[in-house]
């Protein structure tokens, strides 16, 4: 841990990444992975986590692209090309041209937000409806639809609010359509022509429907990307199962090769183009050597990286320390702190919370914060609304007497350049296919890419903690889990009865019949 990180008392057990479990297939994976060479001693504990990526099948020869450079600093190495990759091809990585008659296509994989407020319900039922986010245990996964029928519909009052407030829906679909515009434009620049497809996970433009028009165009070489710098099982993890369930059934898929990005927060642009935000809004503050450097993250429940190895929480560490480092080497040296924002229902989140973390830092005097969003590329409702009103507030409230916020990244002209890049890199990657369908149906190719990939980290897929409050009640931490898991199996039960008798207290209310 760096010198000037500010460590929140609300911190807790989680602050160790030493205890992840790591996946089995890692040392044989880790074997090929190049960056261990290039990084330096200290990146160096950083990269063997990360090397949990490096998922290069055992059979192939892994060497990075000639284009890609390495670029050597004092403090760190920072490799140019794409972070950790996983290819779509067990047998061979083709080094030809890569363009000539082939139709290259990037597809950026993103959450997707509600364009309006009548929107916001079945937008949350997509997103409880998916196991990565809600993973029932075997015998229970019939009620998935059920039971994120009735948490969205519980839920879409309060979240309708926070989208009212910032316009009446969210703006992730202009931001990202904007970003994919730029990346197009960017890659032509480079000499790449290439096609930028969106693909949401819970709203549109769904992620099926961006591979329909992937199909529509001929697209014989597709680069994945997903707009997270950082991995976790329930963002681009989602994004990639779900991808994978669409290719493992589609004759045309099957055979187009492709390439995944599953994380590239350590990406030299990625790194240098928050450290110019962070710097400019420093810049605002009277004295900006006295400002606290606020990193908030999305979190997710413990449990995604304690019991169903999420990097996540590794990654996130990992991309803080390169900022300030970069940082560092402008003589900026300002306190920083990482905490974990956005938490729902009743299990245990990655700590520190960002609330908590506030207030402490208010008890312990400080007074100039400067806030962080780390994890997600775009404004969306969460800088918007929850760091920009309600922590903002809590802020002002605990004794920080000046707050700033950093702008999400959008579509920074060095960003997006880099994300091209990665692109371009990337490329040499895009292997040839299996011998038949069928082999490559059974053998997962391209899917063994994706499949290995989400194998690393989730290779038992154990029961996870349902995240979102059903139901909650009692008086310690525990005790309010259980009572929260028993609860919403009494729920679920009454739900059944309901639905099988057509009698119940939510056709009383007329809840039930909008379901249908
Ligand atoms: C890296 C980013 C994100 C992680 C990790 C993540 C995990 C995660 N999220 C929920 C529940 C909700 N997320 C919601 C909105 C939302 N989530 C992210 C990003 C991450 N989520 C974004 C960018 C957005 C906003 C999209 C927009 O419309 O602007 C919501 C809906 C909003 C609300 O009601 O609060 C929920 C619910 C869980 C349970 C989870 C990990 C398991
Ligand atoms: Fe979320």
């Amino acid at each position: 841990m760096r010198s000037g990180r500010i460590q929140s008392s609300a911190s807790c057990s989680a602050s160790s990444s030493s205890t992840f479990p790591h996946p089995p297939c890692l040392t044989s994976a880790s074997r090929h992975c190049k960056f261990p060479r290039l990084l330096s001693p200290r990146a160096l504990s950083l990269s063997q986590r990360v090397s949990r990526h490096c998922l290069v099948p055992e059979t192939t020869q892994f060497s990075f692209p000639k284009q890609s450079t390495t670029i050597s600093s004092k403090k760190h190495l920072f490799h140019a090309g794409v972070g950790s990759l996983v290819t779509s091809n067990t047998q061979a990585i083709s080094t030809g041209p890569l363009i000539g008659e082939e139709k290259i296509g990037v597809l950026l994989l993103n959450l997707g937000g509600p364009e309006t407020l009548d929107d916001v319900q079945p937008f949350l039922f997509n997103l409880f409806a998916d196991p990565d986010i809600i993973r029932l245990p075997r015998l229970f996964r019939f009620l998935q639809r059920p039971l994120a029928k009735f948490i969205s519909v519980l839920r879409a009052p309060k979240s309708k609010e926070g989208y009212a407030s910032i316009g009446g829906g969210s703006p992730l679909r202009r931001i990202t359509d904007a970003q994919a515009e730029d990346l197009r434009k960017s890659l032509w620049e480079k000499n790449v022509p290439a096609k930028v497809y969106v693909g949401m996970r819970y709203w549109h433009p769904f992620t099926e429907e961006a591979i329909e028009q992937i199909k529509k165009d001929g697209i014989s070489k597709l680069v994945v990307l997903p707009l997270y710098p950082q991995f976790s099982i329930s963002t681009s993890g989602s994004s990639l199962r779900l991808l994978e369930s669409i290719f493992r059934d589609d004759e045309y898929l099957v055979n187009m090769q492709h390439t995944v990005i599953p994380s590239w927060y350590q990406r030299e642009g990625y790194i240098k183009s928050m450290a110019n935000l962070i710097e400019r809004e420093l810049q605002k503050f009277d004295r900006p050597e006295k400002v606290v450097i606020f990193f908030s993250a999305h979190g997710v429940p413990l449990a995604y990286v304690e019991e169903a190895g999420d990097p996540y929480k590794a990654e996130m560490e990992e991309c803080v320390d390169l900022i300030m480092e970069e940082l560092e080497k402008r003589k900026i040296t300002n306190a920083y702190t990482l905490a974990y924002q956005s938490r729902v229902g009743p299990v245990e989140w990655l700590k520190p919370y960002t609330d908590e973390t506030i207030i402490d830092l208010g008890r312990k005097g400080v007074k100039n914060l400067l806030a962080v969003p780390i994890s997600f590329v775009s404004e969306h409702i969460e800088t918007l609304e929850e760091i920009d009103v309600e922590y903002k507030e809590l802020a002002l409230e605990s004794g920080i007497q000046n707050w700033g916020r950093v702008p999400a990244l959008g579509c920074e002209p060095m960003f997006i350049s880099d994300l091209a890049d990665a692109v371009i890199e990337s490329l040499p990657y895009v292997g040839a296919m299996a011998v038949s369908n069928l082999e490559a149906r059974q053998s997962l190719v391209p899917l063994g890419s994706v499949e290995e990939l989400l194998a690393t980290y989730d290779s038992q897929r154990r029961e996870l903690p349902p995240p979102v409050t059903v139901w909650e009640w009692g008086w310690t931490k525990s005790a309010e889990t259980w009572n929260g898991r028993a609860a919403m199996l009494a729920v679920l039960v009454l739900l059944l009865l309901e639905v099988t008798t057509g009698e119940g207290f939510l056709h009383q209310w007329g809840i039930l019949p909008l379901f249908r």
